[in-house]
C-alpha cells in the first residue's frame, strides 16, 4: 500500500470491517443462479476524477450488473436519440413503486423511468438493431467504456433468467399494448436479460460510477463515453428514481446519484468527486444491498458527500484584496476625490465557476470602493475558467470600465480571452506589477 493514500484504502477497510458481520438480509432467488451467490461476500471501491483506485474485500469478486446496467443503457439510448426522443418513450418520474411494478403512465402508457423494468426494457428496445451494430453489441461496447475494460456476458445466469422471467415477458407485452414499446416485447426482453447478465466487479461498477460523476469521460482511461449533459441527465434520473421506492428516504439520508441491483451491486456517484461501489448480495425488501447501503451511507457522511451539503471553503478563490501605487486619499480620507489613482488589485485563485466569479465580482467591487483609481483582476493563480465564470468576469470588467475605472488583468494564460481574441480586448498582461504599472501609467498620460 502506498502510505499516504493508505489513508483512503484504510477509510474504505474500516467501514468493510464494520459492516462485514451484518448477516441481515435475503439473496435474490427469483433468478435461480442468483441465490447461489457467497452471501458474505462483500467489497467496496471507489475511484477518483483522477483515476485513482481505491478497494477493498471482494471489489475484484465477478458478479452480474443486473439492474446497475439501467443508467448505462440509458445513458446510451440518450446518446443516439436525445432526451426529447426518449422521454417520448419513457418518463423521468419517480414511481415510487417496486422495481418490478407495473409502472406506466395511465395516460401515454410510458413507463415512469427508466430505472424500473418496464422503462428499462423500453430504453433498451430504443437502442437501434443494424446488422452492423446489432442492439445487444452496441450496448455491451457502452458498458464496456463506461467500465474502461472489455466486459463479458454470464450464461448461466443469462440462462436463469431467460427460463424464469415471465413477470418482465408480461410487462413488456402489457408496454406493447398500450403503445411505447417499439420492437417485438420478446425481442426487447432477451436484449434486456443479456444486458442484466453482464459479468462486473465493485471496481468496475466504481469506473462506471465515476465516469459518470467525471461528465461522461472515463477518468481509468480518458475515453469521452457520452456527452457532459448526457452524464449530468442520467445522474438525475438517479437521483430522483435509481432506488426505486426507496429514492427519497436514499436522497434525504446519502444524498447521491444512485442505483442498486438484484444481484448486490449498488453505485453512487459524487459529481465531480468520486465514483463508488458496493458488492454484497444480501439485499432488503426494495432488492438492495444490505451492506452496500450501510458502507456507502457512512462514507457519505464521513466525506460530507450529500449533494445538498456543500459549504464553500471561505476564502478559497479570493486571495487579497489590496491596493497598490496608492497615493494619499483613500477611502478614509475622502477618496471621491477627482485624481486620486490608487490601483486596486483583487487576485483570484483556483477554478472559477459561477459561485466563485461571484466572489471575485463582489471582490472588486470592494477593491475599487470610494476610489477613482484603476482596478486590477489578478488571475495569475488560477487554474481553471469555465465559460459562465469567463462571461461574468468580463461583463464585470466591462461595467467598471462604463462606470469610468480604468481596468486591466493579470492573465499570463488569457484565460479572460475568448478563443481567438487578442490581449488587448481585455487589457490584459502578463504578471500583476505589468498591468498595474499599465493602469498607472495611462493614469498619468
Ligand atoms: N433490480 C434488479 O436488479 C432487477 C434486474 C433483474 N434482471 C430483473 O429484471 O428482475
Amino acid at each position: 500500500m502506498s502510505p499516504a493514500t493508505g489513508a483512503v484504502t484504510d477509510a474504505l477497510r474500516e467501514l468493510h470491517s464494520r459492516y462485514a458481520g451484518v448477516g441481515e438480509g435475503e439473496l435474490a432467488d427469483y433468478i435461480p443462479e442468483l441465490a447461489l451467490a457467497d452471501p458474505g461476500a462483500f467489497g467496496l471501491a471507489l475511484i477518483s476524477m483522477d483515476g485513482h483506485r481505491y478497494s477493498t474485500g471482494d471489489a475484484g469478486a465477478p458478479f452480474t450488473i443486473q439492474s446497475v446496467s439501467k443508467p448505462f443503457v440509458y445513458a446510451l439510448a440518450l446518446s443516439l436519440l436525445g432526451l426529447d426522443e426518449v422521454s417520448r418513450w419513457v418518463n423521468a418520474e419517480p414511481s415510487g413503486e417496486a422495481f418490478n411494478a407495473i409502472s406506466l403512465e395511465r395516460s401515454t402508457g410510458r413507463p415512469a423511468n427508466a430505472m424500473v423494468n418496464a422503462g428499462a426494457i423500453v430504453t433498451t428496445a430504443l437502442i437501434p438493431d443494424t446488422p452492423v451494430a446489432p442492439r445487444f453489441g452496441r450496448i455491451l461496447d457502452c458498458l464496456s467504456r463506461f467500465a474502461g475494460r472489455r466486459l463479458d456476458v454470464d450464461e448461466e445466469v443469462y440462462a436463469s433468467e431467460a427460463a424464469t422471467g415471465d413477470r418482465n415477458r408480461a410487462l413488456a407485452y402489457l408496454i406493447r399494448s398500450t403503445g411505447p414499446l417499439p420492437v417485438d416485447p420478446v425481442a426487447a426482453v432477451e436484449t434486456y436479460f443479456r444486458q442484466c447478465s453482464v459479468r462486473v466487479t465493485a471496481l468496475d461498477l466504481a469506473a462506471m460510477a465515476a465516469t459518470l460523476a467525471h461528465g461522461g469521460v472515463n477518468p481509468l482511461t480518458g475515453d469521452r463515453v457520452v456527452a457532459e449533459p448526457v452524464a449530468a441527465q442520467v445522474l438525475a434520473v438517479m437521483a430522483t428514481c435509481g432506488m426505486y421506492d426507496a429514492s427519497g428516504d436514499w436522497l434525504l439520508r446519502v444524498g447521491l446519484p444512485a442505483k442498486s441491483g438484484v444481484s448486490g451491486g449498488l453505485i453512487a456517484a459524487g459529481p465531480a468527486r468520486f465514483g463508488l461501489a458496493a458488492y454484497s448480495p444480501l439485499l432488503d425488501r426494495t432488492g438492495t444491498s444490505v451492506r452496500g447501503h450501510l458502507a456507502i451511507g457512512m462514507l457519505s457522511e464521513r466525506l460530507g458527500l450529500h449533494l445538498m451539503y456543500n459549504p464553500a471553503l471561505a476564502g478559497s478563490t479570493v486571495t487579497l484584496v489590496t491596493t497598490a501605487g496608492d497615493l494619499p486619499g483613500g477611502p478614509e480620507t475622502g477618496g471621491e476625490r477627482a485624481g486620486h489613482s490608487g490601483v486596486a488589485v483583487a487576485a483570484a485563485q483556483g477554478a472559477l465557476d459561477f459561485t466563485a466569479a461571484e466572489r471575485v465580482l463582489y471582490a472588486l467591487d470592494e477593491a475599487g470602493k470610494g476610489r477613482t483609481g484603476a482596478v486590477v483582476l489578478d488571475l495569475v493563480r488560477v487554474t481553471d475558467i469555465d465559460t459562465v465564470a469567463r462571461a461574468m468576469l468580463r461583463s464585470g470588467l466591462a461595467r467598471l470600465a462604463a462606470d469610468g475605472r480604468r481596468t486591466a488583468v493579470a492573465d499570463p494564460d488569457g484565460r479572460l480571452r475568448e478563443p481567438g481574441e487578442e490581449a488587448g480586448a481585455t487589457r490584459s498582461f502578463a504578471s500583476r506589477e505589468e498591468a498595474v504599472a499599465r493602469c498607472t501609467a495611462t493614469a498619468s498620460e
